[in-house]
Parts: C-alpha cells; sequence; structure tokens
C-alpha cells in the first residue's frame, strides 16, 4: 500500500521483538501511522495474529525454549494469510542460525529483511560480519537476488545501497546516510516498516515503499543533525512529517531497476 493507504488502515503490526530494540520499532510502527503491538504468550497467538495486519519475527534474541512458539506463531500467520517478515539478525553466526533454519524448514516466510551479511548466508556467499554488523562487501544485487531464488521470499538487504529483489525484478536504493547505521535497532524497526506496506500484497513495490520510507527519513534527518542521539530521535520525527507526495517523489529519483 501506500502511504496515504497506510495511514487511513493503520495496520496492526504484530513484532515478535527481540529484548534490545522493541521500543523504538513500536515508535517507528506508531509514527508512521500503523499500529505497534508486541507479544511473546502463545496463548495470545490466535487472537492477535487474527486482528494483525503484518507479522514480524525477530530471532535476534532467541531462545531455544521458545522456538517451538515462534514457528507456531509464523504458522497461525500462514494459515490467516497474514504477512510474514523475518528479521534474521547476525544468522552468520552458526548458533544464531538454529531458529532461522527451523522457520525457513517448516514455516513459510514472505519476506526476509536483512543486512548483507545476513542476507548472503541465505544466498550461500560468504560476506564479512562482525555481530549484528555486515562489515565485508560484495555484488549486494546478485546477493539479493539469489537469496530470493532460494528461499522463495522477498528480499529486503540493506546497507549503504539497499536492495530489494523476488529474484527476477531487483531495485536498488544507492543513497549513502552513514548516521543512519550509528543507531542500534533500525534495521529491526525497518523490518517492521516492510511488513507494514505489505500488508495489503506482498510486492517489490510495496518492500521498495518501506525500504525508501526509512532513507528518505534518514536523509532529511542527516540535513538537520550531525550526531547519533540527536539523529536516532530526528529520524522518527521526519518519519511522522513524510507525506505521501514526498515519499514518491524520492521513490521516482532514488529507486533504480538493478
Ligand atoms: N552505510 C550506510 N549508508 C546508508 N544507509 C545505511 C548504511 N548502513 C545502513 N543504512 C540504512 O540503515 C537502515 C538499517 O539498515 P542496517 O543494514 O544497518 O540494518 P541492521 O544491520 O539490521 O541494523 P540493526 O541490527 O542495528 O537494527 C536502512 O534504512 C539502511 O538503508
Ligand atoms: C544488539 C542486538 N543483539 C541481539 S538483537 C540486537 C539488536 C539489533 O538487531
Ligand atoms: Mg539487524
Amino acid at each position: 500500500m501506500n502511504l496515504l493507504e497506510l495511514k487511513a488502515q493503520t495496520p496492526l503490526v504484530f513484532n515478535y521483538a527481540n529484548y534490545v530494540t522493541p521500543q523504538f520499532v513500536a515508535n517507528v510502527v506508531n509514527v508512521v501511522g500503523g499500529s505497534p503491538i508486541m507479544a511473546r504468550e502463545i496463548d495470545e497467538f490466535n487472537d492477535l495474529v487474527a486482528i494483525s495486519n503484518a507479522v514480524v519475527v525477530n530471532t535476534g534474541t532467541w531462545r531455544r525454549s521458545e522456538l517451538p512458539e515462534t514457528i507456531k506463531l509464523i504458522q497461525i500467520a500462514n494459515q490467516a494469510k497474514k504477512v510474514v517478515v523475518l528479521d534474521p539478525v547476525a544468522v552468520g553466526i552458526p548458533s544464531r542460525s538454529v531458529p532461522v533454519k527451523a522457520v525457513m524448514t517448516e514455516s513459510q516466510v514472505n519476506v526476509i529483511r536483512g543486512n548483507a551479511a545476513e542476507i548472503a548466508w541465505f544466498a550461500g556467499i560468504d560476506f564479512t560480519s562482525h555481530g549484528i554488523d555486515a562489515t565485508g562487501s560484495g555484488d549486494v544485487q546478485k546477493i539479493a537476488s539469489l537469496a530470493a531464488q532460494k528461499t522463495g521470499a522477498i528480499i529486503a538487504l540493506s546497507g549503504q545501497t539497499d536492495v530489494i529483489s523476488d529474484g527476477h525484478t531487483t531495485q536498488i536504493i544507492a543513497v549513502d546516510v552513514p548516521l543512519l547505521a550509528t543507531n542500534v535497532g533500525t534495521g529491526d524497526a525497518l523490518s517492521a516498516l516492510v511488513g507494514m506496506f505489505n500488508s495489503d500484497a506482498v510486492t517489490v513495490e510495496n518492500t521498495a515503499r518501506a525500504m525508501a520510507m526509512m532513507k528518505l527519513a534518514g536523509v532529511r534527518a542527516s540535513q538537520k543533525v550531525k550526531t547519533p542521539g540527536y539523529f536516532a530521535n530526528q529520524v522518527l520525527d521526519e518519519l511522522y512529517l513524510i507525506k505521501q507526495d514526498e515519499l514518491e517523489a524520492f521513490i521516482q529519483l532514488e529507486v533504480k531497476n538493478g
């Protein structure tokens, strides 16, 4: 959906969040025009998925004991035909790949949003990482396209250049906003935006719209503030202020075919 439709419909975004950044994720959903809800209790999943428009699963602080519930949640969302976004934080670390492998085998994920190193793991390509951060370099378009082909999911690869791919169509947003990488949780919040913009239909176009929304907020924030603390708040303000026509103009200018 576009930003106008989003603000009119107020999509409910169920975040199975990590325990590091839920406050920031909830605020990003809220200021853009959606409605966030966080939960981990399996007894609630049927009720909450029924009223949700998107389910966003972040494996950043997974626990073995909760893994069956995580899978159950996605299966409930699959049955209810709700869009599911997976944020596979630091999946390249072998212990962190455990929940991701289980989720990919036992349930269906519609979109995977991660940094280049995380997406490279799905593509089977080596890419240097350091914990939650992608630190290497590589052909990000090829990585995203291959990961999409291997998983059947739309890929939303974030970084200096964002890449969106379904394995056939690939789009890029080559806009450098270094301050966007300074706050932990920007990626987690971006995954929630991806769920929100895809809540009516899962498409490359809607995924690119979510990625463009965060980039544009970063561009505008970095024109006003120069340090990470203020920047995080300014990004929230810019996400709140961006209008439909401004977002679509940015997309016209900066979203290119790969
Ligand atoms: N070097 C960069 N230049 C421009 N934008 C960047 C850069 N690095 C990240 N971004 C932007 O920051 C946002 C988050 O992407 P990032 O790749 O940092 O996610 P992440 O690694 O999952 O972050 P986190 O784990 O901290 O939530 C995206 O909007 C992306 O476009
Ligand atoms: C720092 C950190 N550790 C696990 S999840 C997370 C937040 C980034 O996704
Ligand atoms: Mg991340």
